[in-house]
């Protein structure tokens, strides 16, 4: 067992204190790599193969309760991309505030050739934890004036 799965879990990590529940207590909690980096790794709980173009939603052994006014945003690893073509279906997944599920990872395997191994314990993607406003929706008849106007998909030229 290491450090984070004894009774007395040592001081606190600095940050945003958010409650986790690990559901496989063998695999660790998420985990920064380095001091300043966005995302905190995620964990497979499962051995995963995916064939060219296959899709798979893997658990990460996780639950959260990320405080009011914060969400949880699932990105890939670009490593696993770069290196094996790995992205996530739905980039980036929405944790909600409330949600208290486990967290999953719905990876694809974007490689047209090559099948790809995942073992349990890979670090598979990274929760970024942002704050995030909640709009209050109010219906009018015309929008005001803005400098781009209607302009998108492209309007601005390559
Ligand atoms: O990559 C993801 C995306 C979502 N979720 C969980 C947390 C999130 O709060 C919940 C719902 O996600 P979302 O709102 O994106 O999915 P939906 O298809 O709209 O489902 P629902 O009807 O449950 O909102 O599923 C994950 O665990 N991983
Ligand atoms: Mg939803």
């Amino acid at each position: 067992m290491d450090d984070q799965a004894s009774s007395s879990p040592g001081p606190l990590p600095t940050g945003l204190p958010v409650p986790v529940v690990r559901l496989d207590p063998d695999l660790p909690l998420p985990g920064y790599a380095h001091p300043g980096d966005a995302g905190a790794d995620l964990h497979t709980t499962v051995d995963v193969v995916l064939a060219p173009g296959e899709r798979a939603l893997v658990p990460t052994g996780i639950a959260l309760a990320l405080p009011e006014g914060y969400v949880g945003l699932v990105h890939p690893r670009s490593g696993l991309a770069a290196r094996h073509g790995v992205s996530i279906v739905n980039t980036p997944g929405t944790v909600d505030a409330g949600y208290r599920g486990e967290v999953k990872v719905l990876l694809v395997n974007l490689d047209p050739r090559e099948p790809v191994e995942l073992r349990r314990g890979e670090r598979i993607a990274q929760l970024v934890v942002q704050r995030v406003e909640r709009a209050a929706f109010v219906e009018v008849d015309a929008l005001p004036d803005s400098a781009r106007g209607t302009g998108g998909y492209g309007s601005t030229g390559t």
